[in-house]
């Protein structure tokens, strides 16, 4: 298998889209999902780099698997749904804590999704919404409901993360860049947040392959492992 230059993670509640936005991404699609089990990745080529993109379920019993996957993160994508504030809430309360473990220069993107469902969103579906929802199984198409989080909820709690990974504004990219809403039914944005993303892991990569692999061992990150990680998960 290819090994990857960095790591991309998907986190958020149950339910929000996390699966559907990387087949949206990855397969081209909007297809119909059951509940991730624990976590899954995805290899992706970007130019000349291996990105692995990691889907991690949200539902409560697999909470502890979470920090595991953010293990050396590059970049990690906090998803919620517009339509429900809960979604956005629960990205501090149970998974911003996470992020511990990623790296101290870690990206962070607020991904609202679901915009198709909002009356807000109604005129930001892409062209290939036809598309989706002949995929999506027929003509019924579900009523809109007034968007429940504001694009400046997820811009509030961008500032809020940056302040408990204790960053300076400056050196991180602005959170009006950093936030987006998506629709993983009609594809608004999917393309759009991923690679941008991509992009912006690129200079990580770069200055990691100049500055080698790395000379120490630390550890206290190595007795913090779980036990089955040792017998070689890929983590
Ligand atoms: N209308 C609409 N439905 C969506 C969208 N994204 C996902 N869904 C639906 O929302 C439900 C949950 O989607 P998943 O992608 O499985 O959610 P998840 O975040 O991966 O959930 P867990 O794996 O349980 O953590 C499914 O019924 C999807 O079809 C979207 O952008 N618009
Ligand atoms: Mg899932």
């Amino acid at each position: 298998m290819r090994k990857p230059d960095v790591k991309i993670v998907l986190l958020g509640d149950m339910n929000v889209g996390k699966t559907s936005l990387l087949h949206r991404y990855m397969e081209r699609r909007f297809q119909d999902t059951v509940s991730t089990v624990g976590g899954a990745f995805y290899l992706k080529q970007w130019r000349s780099y291996n990105i692995s993109i990691w889907d991690t379920a949200g539902r409560e019993q697999f909470h502890g698997l979470g920090s595991m996957y953010c293990r050396g993160a590059g970049a990690i994508i906090l998803t919620y749904d517009v339509n429900h504030l809960q979604s956005l809430v629960e990205l501090e309360d149970r998974f911003l804590g996470l992020t511990d473990t990623a790296n101290t220069d870690c990206l962070f993107a607020i991904v609202g999704n679901k915009l198709d469902l909002a009356e807000e969103g109604a005129a930001e579906d892409q062209e290939n919404e036809q598309d989706s929802s002949r995929e999506a199984g027929g003509s019924c198409v579900p009523a809109k409901v007034p968007k429940q989080v504001k694009l400046e909820d997820a811009v509030a709690l961008y500032k809020k993360i940056l302040k408990y990974r204790m960053l300076d504004e400056k050196d991180v990219p602005a959170a009006e860049k950093m936030c987006f809403e998506t629709s993983a039914k009609t594809g608004y944005n999917v393309d759009y947040l991923f690679e941008t993303l991509f992009d912006m892991v690129v200079p990580m990569i770069l200055r990691q392959r100049a500055e080698g692999p790395p000379q120490t061992v630390v550890i206290s990150d190595y007795e913090k492992q779980p036990k089955q990680m040792k017998s070689g998960c890929c983590a």
